[in-house]
């Protein structure tokens, strides 16, 4: 079972029924093979963040099927559909979210401790992590006292905290300047390539996009390759 990720026939409209109707997601069909990096580029509105929070099991579709490491989401409960979620998928945002109080090793720490890992291993691997991006001299800094990129990268280390299969990004690097993006994405294909780790990135970065294993476009509710 080589795909990560497979998304059948998926569809999704907003409001349905009423005048504020808006039909994002028209029959998405969409397969991640495993340790695949793919780019998803379209125009903003097109559906790029409702697309990803539907793979990832934040929101759910009114038709389709969303399939993660062989079994159907869609036929799970909610407490089966969350545990899935947190066993199978990181997620990065384009502001980082990252918890003010905590240091960056703490960020990258907690989701392990809420995930059951003990508090040694926790460290041990988030260290780890902070150490593959260049970010382990700053481990003991709050996110306040990091550079963007800094906390960037910080933020990736935490969706890979648990080891899940599938790290879905919404416009990760939409805030960095051009040398800092770039720095950030070779160390998330670097992680991608020794973990056999898959990723769907959301992106208006075209250059970003082309270095990536393959190119999808959003377009008119539906995905087509660039
Ligand atoms: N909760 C909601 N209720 C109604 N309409 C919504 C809702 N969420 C999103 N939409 C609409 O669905 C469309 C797709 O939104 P979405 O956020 O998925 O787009 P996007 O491609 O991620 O955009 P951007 O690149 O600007 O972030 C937009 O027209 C938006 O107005």
């Amino acid at each position: 079972m080589n795909e990560a990720l497979a998304l059948h026939g998926i569809r999704k409209t907003y409001n349905p029924g009423k005048p504020t109707a808006v039909e994002v997601l028209r029959g998405i069909d969409l397969t991640l093979q495993t340790g695949e990096v793919v780019a998803l580029v379209a125009p903003s509105g097109a559906g790029k963040s409702t697309l990803l929070h539907i793979a990832g099991l934040l929101d759910t579709p009114d038709e389709g099927q969303v399939i993660l490491a062989g079994t159907d989401m869609t036929r799970l409960g909610d407490r089966a559909r969350t545990i899935a979620r947190r066993d199978l998928v990181g997620f990065v945002y384009q502001f980082h979210h990252l918890l003010p109080e905590f240091t960056a090793l703490e960020n990258v720490v907690l989701p392990q401790l809420a995930h059951g890992t003990p508090r040694r291993d926790a460290e041990s691997r988030a260290m780890d992590l902070l150490d593959r991006v260049g970010v382990r001299p700053r481990a003991h800094h709050r996110p306040a006292q990091l550079s963007g990129g800094e906390q960037q990268r910080v933020a990736f280390c935490r969706a890979l905290a648990n080891a899940p299969r599938l790290l879905l990004a919404d416009e990760p690097t939409g805030n960095l300047d051009p040398d800092t993006s770039d720095r950030v994405f070779a160390a998330l294909m670097d992680l991608g390539r020794s973990t056999g780790l898959s990723a769907l990135i959301a992106t208006h970065n075209l250059a970003l996009a082309a270095r990536m294993d393959r190119v999808l476009r959003l377009d008119a509710g539906r995905v087509v390759p660039a």
